[in-house]
């Protein structure tokens, strides 16, 4: 019963912010990740991955079951759950999804978030190619945090910002995770979409208006680095 209403109150708040399919006509390279939901314990909890460590890019970094979109993908949720089938064994038809939130751009990518809940009691069973280890965060982590800080970055365009970083400590397993980065910045904006609260670090958004706020964050950057691109033409 319990388990029903948290994922009702989280399914209710999710359809407010999705973008559906308001962004899918950028002119650039596109990949999505699954952020995957899950009741644990009566919680919410979501579902991370480790990239194994012989990928090219951003071996053994957290990340979310994801990739870039193939020509057979018909569009964002297609190749989120492609993937996620790929890397973890998460069968599509086992996947209620959601909605898609705003985008974010990374290595000349527009990667969109698309959010679903997976069963309770789903066992990844790793691709050792792609993933090194599966685990489990409660979602409340990436608003109230025990091991936090902010990371500063600069992309080779020559844009500068700064980004979150959480250390999650697996008590269970006795293992830490470094959670950075876009993986960092999507778990964090599905947790103020879902709690609708102040979290205890500052965020890039005005949680007053947190939808056109993320979209007008997104746009920017956007703007940022495809204008730069026309001009290099
Ligand atoms: C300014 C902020 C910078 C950061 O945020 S970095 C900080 C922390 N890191 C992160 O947050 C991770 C962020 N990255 C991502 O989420 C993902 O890279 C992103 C953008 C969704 C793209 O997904 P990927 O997983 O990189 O793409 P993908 O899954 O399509 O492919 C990964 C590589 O695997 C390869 N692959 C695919 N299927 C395979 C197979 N069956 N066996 C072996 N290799 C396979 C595939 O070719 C790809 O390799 P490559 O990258 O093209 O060299
Ligand atoms: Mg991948």
């Amino acid at each position: 019963m319990e388990r029903r209403r948290v994922k009702e109150s989280a399914r209710r708040r999710l359809r407010e912010f999705d973008v559906g399919d308001r962004f899918s006509r950028l002119p650039l390279p596109k990949a999505s990740v699954l952020l995957p939901l899950t009741v644990r314990a009566g919680k919410l909890h979501l579902l991370l991955t480790v990239r194994a460590m012989q990928l090219r890019r951003s071996p053994g970094e957290v990340c979310f079951p994801g990739g870039k979109r193939e020509a057979i993908d018909k569009d964002e949720i297609d190749t989120a759950l492609r993937e996620a089938k790929e890397e973890v064994g998460l069968q599509p038809e086992k996947v209620e999804v959601v909605c898609r939130l705003v985008d974010a751009l990374l290595m000349n990518h527009v990667v969109t978030p698309v959010v679903g809940f997976i069963e309770d009691t789903f066992q990844a069973t790793p691709n050792p190619d792609e993933v090194s280890d599966v685990f489990v965060v409660p979602l409340e982590y990436f608003v109230k945090p025990s091991n936090y800080k902010t990371l500063p970055y600069k992309t080779s365009s020559g844009y500068s910002g700064w980004m979150h970083c959480f250390i999650y400590d697996d008590h269970e397993r006795k293992m830490s995770f470094k959670i950075w980065g876009l993986t960092a910045h999507f778990a964090v904006f599905l947790a103020l979409v879902i709690f609708g609260k102040h979290p205890t670090f500052k965020v890039e958004y005005d949680l007053d208006n947190l939808i056109s706020s993320a979209e007008t964050n997104f746009m920017n950057l956007y703007a940022s680095i495809y204008e730069r691109k026309k001009s290099n033409l």
